[in-house]
């Protein structure tokens, strides 16, 4: 019996790494127990799991126990069943890579992301990469946007990946935890990550012999060894998280700034929309709120397509 991380899945095959970095090509034999999870699959990436080694030469492994998870990240299935898919697991941390530079990542879709990850308990850092590029009035509008959510709580870095601004901390930002990186196409995912892990090459990675032992060819996410302890986390082709059974009187307490002044609206059913009295309209009146946040609340109310 070991212990190992699963880095991969394909569905019916879990890649798993043991402490001394050995790679195995774990199944789970029989049925598994979901523990009353709705998702369709029973392990993630980021799961921490017992196996048994079946095949010495071929490295085959026999996954016989799952550890309790720390916070995972469901994402409804397309069909929008009541069961999802489990992207991963136990992670540390999230690092949003935005840029106000092409292609430019708007508010609501920064706050989409933060709202999703609040619900998995996930804290975030944005990231703003291309500072190279921005003009003069574009990095005082950043330093104004970086301002706004430094002041709700969020963590926030700028970077350059080709100009090697940034790199330093956004390498010491990810040291010795699990960090799932996401972010729009072309903002410079690969770039900033293979500023600080050139040997890794994110792309090339993607495709690998493991991937033709699955059914279902298309990962969901995958882990990778950044540096001892260091892992990331890569979610190809998902662009935000989603949420999962949140009713709408509670979107409200996945932004932080409004949580504290949710039981002061006069009605304590208030969706801070139109009601009289309302604490949270109150403080966007003031500017206690920010105006861009409230519209991404607005929008969540109404279920509208807030990705870009
Ligand atoms: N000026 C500037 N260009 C950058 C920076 N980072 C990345 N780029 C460029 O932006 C383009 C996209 O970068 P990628 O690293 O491929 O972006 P990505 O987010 O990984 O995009 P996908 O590969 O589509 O997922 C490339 O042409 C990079 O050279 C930066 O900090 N400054
Ligand atoms: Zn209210």
């Amino acid at each position: 019996m070991q212990n190992g991380l699963v880095l991969r899945s394909t569905g019916s095959w879990y890649e798993i790494r043991n402490p001394d970095g050995h790679i195995f090509q774990g199944r789970l034999k029989g049925k598994f127990k979901l523990k009353g999870l709705k998702v369709t699959n029973p392990i993630a990436v980021g799961d921490r799991v017992l196996f048994d080694v079946e095949d010495e030469a071929e490295n085959t492994a026999i996954i016989t126990d799952i550890a309790p998870r720390e916070n995972y990240i469901i994402r409804q299935s397309v069909h929008k069943t009541a069961h999802g898919h489990m992207l991963a697991a136990n992670i540390d941390q999230a690092v949003l890579l935005a840029t106000l530079a092409m292609p430019r990542t708007s508010t609501g879709f920064i706050d989409r992301f933060l709202v999703s990850a609040e619900s998995f308990r996930i804290p975030t850092t944005i990231v703003f990469n291309k500072v190279d590029i921005l003009s003069e009035d574009g990095l005082a509008f950043q330093q104004e946007i970086i301002e706004l959510y430094e002041r709700i709580g969020y963590n926030c870095l700028s970077t350059s990946a080709t100009e090697n601004e940034g790199v330093d901390e956004f390498r010491a930002l990810l040291d010795q935890k699990v960090t799932l990186v996401a972010g729009h196409s072309g903002v410079g995912k690969s770039s900033l990550v293979n500023a600080i892990a050139p040997d890794l090459n994110l792309r090339t990675n993607e495709v690998s012999s493991f991937a033709n032992k699955g059914v279902h060819t298309t990962t969901f996410a995958e882990m990778f060894e950044l540096a001892p302890n260091t892992y990331i986390i890569d979610t190809p082709g998902i662009k935000e998280l989603g949420l999962m059974d949140t009713s709408k009187t509670e979107i409200g307490h996945y932004f932080p700034e409004m949580r504290d002044r949710l039981n002061k609206c006069r009605f304590n059913n208030c969706l801070h929309i139109n009601e009289p009295g309302c604490a949270i309209k109150e403080a966007v009146g003031e500017g206690d709120i920010a105006e861009s946040r409230y519209m991404s609340y607005l929008s969540m109310m109404e279920g509208g397509d807030n990705r870009r």
